[in-house]
């Protein structure tokens, strides 16, 4: 039997005219939306997923090597995190790969990336995934701004505003994660046990690929006001690629549209008891960010000049995007 879905599909390869209104609206609306017609092929996110398994199979003695510190980029293990301050930490780990050159997809040599992730082969996927993430999101703020339908100045035409403020050779929050959920074992895992916290992205905009049967993140979606589980889409439109992304707006969306752009808050939780969730959940997500000196004023476009500033951002003054991800991770981490 077909899950029920929530979210659009929004097939941006088409190219009709009605996509970046299509896209729009269901930013506008649920904040996350699937997005078919990426460059993404099935073959490349299965190895990718194997990979994510293979990492988190390793000791936890050789993960714990590349634990995250200050920066962004390590291993973050269980209970490390708390996405939901009012609730307990989080049972899940993850691998963070941050401080991205975005040209080449590598993260900076400062960075504590696990030498098994450096593995010649290995390293060329993970690379080249970070360049497509980056090229897909830059290709969906372009469709947003079209959508959004931002003045044109002699020096940028609208369509590039949020393009402009991603300069592949200055810094930026922009990460690549792994994610992995052990299954439900009520004997170790009391119920109330939170898989990830309910929150909202920090960044610009979020890509994510799940698997079948590792379902588990829930939107608490601004139509209904209930929490609504997103289901894995098996197939989309086009052959040999994988399934449709989700994508959700970020909070410095939100801001930059004084909250016509969704951030939407959304969690991962266990399946009941009884409906007895038989494997571990392992999800994939680009958190993409502008460059760290961005600051978040509104776009300028008529669909925000008549808005107050009623977005993320109640405590404006404009600050910029890495002040945000700074007070952001202070608050998750609690460093
Ligand atoms: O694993 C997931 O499905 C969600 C992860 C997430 O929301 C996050 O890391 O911000
Ligand atoms: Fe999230």
């Amino acid at each position: 039997m077909c899950k029920p879905n929530p979210l659009k599909i929004v097939d941006i390869k088409s190219n009709s005219n009605e996509t970046p209104k299509e896209f729009l609206n269901a930013l506008t609306t649920q904040g996350f939306v699937f997005i078919d017609g990426h460059d993404f092929t099935s073959k490349e996110v299965n190895t990718l997923f194997q990979l994510s398994k293979a990492f988190f199979e390793l000791p936890m003695s050789y993960k714990e090597q590349f634990a995250k510190t200050e920066g962004n980029t390590g291993y973050i293990s269980f209970n490390r995190e708390n996405l939901d301050p009012t609730r307990k930490n989080d049972f899940k780990e993850g691998l963070n790969i941050s401080d991205l050159n975005l040209v080449t997809g590598e993260p900076s040599s400062e960075a504590p990336v696990p030498d098994w992730i450096k593995e010649a082969e290995r390293y060329e996927l993970v690379t080249s995934v970070i360049r497509k993430f980056n090229i897909l999101t830059l290709k969906l703020l372009e469709l947003l701004a079209i959508g959004l339908n931002i003045d044109d100045t002699e020096t940028l035409k609208g369509r590039d505003w949020f393009v402009s403020r991603y300069r592949p050779d200055a810094k930026s929050g922009s990460t690549l994660r792994f994610l992995h959920y052990p299954k439900l074992n009520f004997d170790s895992n009391p119920v109330g046990e939170v898989r990830a916290g309910a929150h909202t992205d920090y960044g610009s905009m979020t890509l994510l690929f799940q698997k079948q049967n590792q379902e588990g993140l829930e939107i608490f979606s601004q139509i209904s006001g209930k929490w609504e589980k997103v289901p894995y889409i098996e197939t989309g439109k086009f052959p040999g690629m994988a399934p449709p992304i989700v994508m959700n707006i970020g909070d410095l969306a939100s801001y930059w549209t004084a909250g016509l752009l969704k951030s939407t808050i959304h969690r991962v939780r266990f399946e009941s008891q009884d409906e007895k969730q038989s494997e571990d959940r392992y999800s994939i997500v680009f958190f993409s960010h502008p460059n760290d000196e961005t600051l978040l004023e509104p776009v300028p476009s008529d669909l925000i000049k008549s808005r107050s500033k009623s977005g993320v951002a109640k405590d404006t003054k404009y600050i910029t995007a890495l002040q945000h991800l700074h007070r952001k991770l202070a608050s998750t981490y609690d460093v």
